[in-house]
């Protein structure tokens, strides 16, 4: 399998998008964030587009960004949480990609998200109750996709980015 791209997986808060930067940057790649290139897109941030179009319309503008990114070779791409749950999305990510899952207890990916309002998911009453939620209808999926999985709620950004390059150039160039 050529697996010219690494992906980035993960619920909320896990950090994809900051280990994904640091991660492109080590190995000098260029980096894309699915989010980053809808909002570039369009020209109105996330919680805009949920607002207008709703989670599907959303899903939908994110289905075709992941069709675009993924025909790219040799980049670093940080997913959406919700990226997943299409598998037309799962079948893009599996083919070309080395797929890292990253993971985090919810306590500490409430701590990181608190005073976030860029996530429309999370703005309800009770955030835990929808990350817990949302853990146990994805992690499936994110398990199905994962060459590789590792937990970013302890470890300092830069040992993940160090551990998924150990992890990626023993798997891809063994
Ligand atoms: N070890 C770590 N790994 C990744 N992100 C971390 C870490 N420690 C703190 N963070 C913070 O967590 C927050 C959410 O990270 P982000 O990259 O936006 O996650 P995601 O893209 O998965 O939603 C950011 O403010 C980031 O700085
Ligand atoms: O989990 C989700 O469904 C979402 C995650 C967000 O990205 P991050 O995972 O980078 O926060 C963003 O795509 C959108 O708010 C929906
Ligand atoms: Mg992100």
């Amino acid at each position: 399998m050529r697996r010219e791209n690494i992906y980035l997986i993960g619920l909320m808060g896990t950090g994809k998008t900051t280990i994904g930067r640091q991660l492109a940057k080590s190995v000098k790649l260029p980096f894309y964030d699915t989010d980053k290139a809808i909002e570039e897109s369009t020209g109105v941030d996330i919680p805009t587009i949920f607002e207008f179009e709703g989670e599907e319309g959303f899903r939908d503008r994110e289905q075709k960004m992941v069709q675009q990114l993924t025909q790219l070779k040799g980049i670093v791409l940080a997913t959406g949480g919700g990226t997943v749950l299409r598998e037309q999305n799962r079948n893009m990510l599996k083919q070309n990609g080395f797929v890292v899952y990253l993971q985090c207890p919810i306590d500490r990916i409430l701590e990181r998200t608190r005073r976030d309002t860029q996530r429309p998911l999370l703005q309800t009453e009770n955030p835990r109750d929808r990350l817990e939620g949302l853990h146990k209808q994805r992690e499936p999926h994110y398990l199905a996709c994962a060459d590789f999985t590792i937990d970013t709620g302890t470890m300092p950004s830069k040992a993940v980015v160090n551990r998924i390059l150990e992890e990626y150039r023993a798997t891809v160039n063994p």
